[in-house]
């Protein structure tokens, strides 16, 4: 299996890290507009191979994508990152026009491949990389669910001191502070969750969560990459090894949940084929409200890049 990771700054390193060290991959590509980068950051994952044993051949090109033909998987994270102060939706004019024409080289190159998109504003990058890719939709789709679920995860295991690992969750919605968690479906070992926490607790994590990129951002000057690059190589194992894992993606819905053409996210099975299938739950009409809320959302930014790309035509 070959996978491609364009942007090897600090989520696309991680995320080829992740994919090396764990051998879900035979060959990783990193890809990056800046001069000898994507060279030292592959050749250092690969001198690490020695030390945490693995087999993955990591390499690095310079805006060289004759190297990512016939790419299995492409993640792109290149792209600007948000400072303290700006939202997600600030970086789009840049970012739209790094992820159009890196989808333009990734398809000439792998015209089969599975594309994930990781650069933000999340769901409008993913709406950007699909209709220029012209792939079918289940071909196409954004990482934020599983970051978004992991980090309510965590919080979640910490207040209950319990194991992250028995946490389970979903959330659905946009990636960003109108993502919608489902406390509804968040289960610890097999109990519902609110057999465990008080009611203000959980608000409280669930709030922290909506915010939590954003919480990252102002700690550190730049935004998160551990959690964001692990979540996209789940991903890419998930296809890669036809696993089925369940996992909220972001993807253009046609009809389900009752939205059509808007890009969300929604629990699906993961598989060889990307998205094998999209799980419909029977939301509850709070559930709804926020989801037509975030979707709402959603579609202004969409309409946003229409007229930015309506205006350069
Ligand atoms: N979806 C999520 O949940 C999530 C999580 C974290 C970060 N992000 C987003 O991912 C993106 C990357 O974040 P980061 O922290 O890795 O930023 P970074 O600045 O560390 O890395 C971005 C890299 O992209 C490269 N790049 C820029 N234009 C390029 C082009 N045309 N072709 C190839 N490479 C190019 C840059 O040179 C840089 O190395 C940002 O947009 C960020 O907002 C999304
Ligand atoms: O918050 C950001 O800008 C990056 C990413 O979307 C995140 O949630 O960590």
């Amino acid at each position: 299996m070959k996978v491609t990771v364009v942007g090897a700054g600090n989520v696309g390193a991680t995320c080829a890290d992740v994919l090396a060290y764990r051998e879900i991959a035979n060959e990783v590509v990193l890809v990056d507009i800046k001069e000898g980068f994507a060279e030292g950051k592959a050749l250092d994952i690969w001198q690490k191979a020695p030390i945490n044993l693995y087999d993955t051949r990591t390499v690095g090109v310079t805006n060289d994508y004759s190297k990512t033909a016939g790419s299995d998987v492409v993640v792109i994270t290149s792209g600007l990152p948000r400072k303290p102060g700006m939202t997600r939706d600030d970086l789009i004019s840049t970012n739209a026009g790094i992820v159009t024409s890196v989808t333009e080289n990734i398809v000439k190159h792998s015209p089969d491949a599975i594309i994930i998109v990781v650069s933000n504003p999340l769901d409008v990058m993913t709406y950007a990389a699909h209709i220029t890719s012209k792939l079918p939709r289940t071909r196409v789709m954004g990482m934020a669910g599983i970051l978004d679920t992991a980090r309510y995860r965590a919080f979640l295991a910490e207040a209950l001191n319990v194991s992250p690992k028995d946490i389970q969750a979903v959330l659905m919605g946009g990636h960003g502070d109108t993502m919608v968690p489902l406390p509804r479906y968040t289960t610890v070992g097999g109990i519902p969750v609110t057999e465990l926490i008080d009611e203000e607790t959980l608000n409280a994590i669930v709030d922290r969560t909506k915010n939590g990129g954003g919480e990252l951002v102002k700690l550190m000057g730049t935004s998160a990459w551990y959690a964001p690059g692990s979540a996209a190589a789940q991903m890419v194992e998930a296809i890669v090894r036809d696993q089925r894992r369940v996992f909220p993606v972001c993807m253009k819905l046609e009809g389900e949940y009752g939205i059509d053409g808007v890009y969300l996210g929604v629990p699906v099975i993961l598989g060889k084929n990307g998205i094998e299938r999209i799980i419909e739950l029977d939301l509850n009409e709070d559930e709804k409200q926020l989801l037509e809320t975030s979707r709402g959302h959603v579609k202004e930014v969409m309409d946003a890049l229409d007229n930015i790309n309506a205006a350069k035509a």
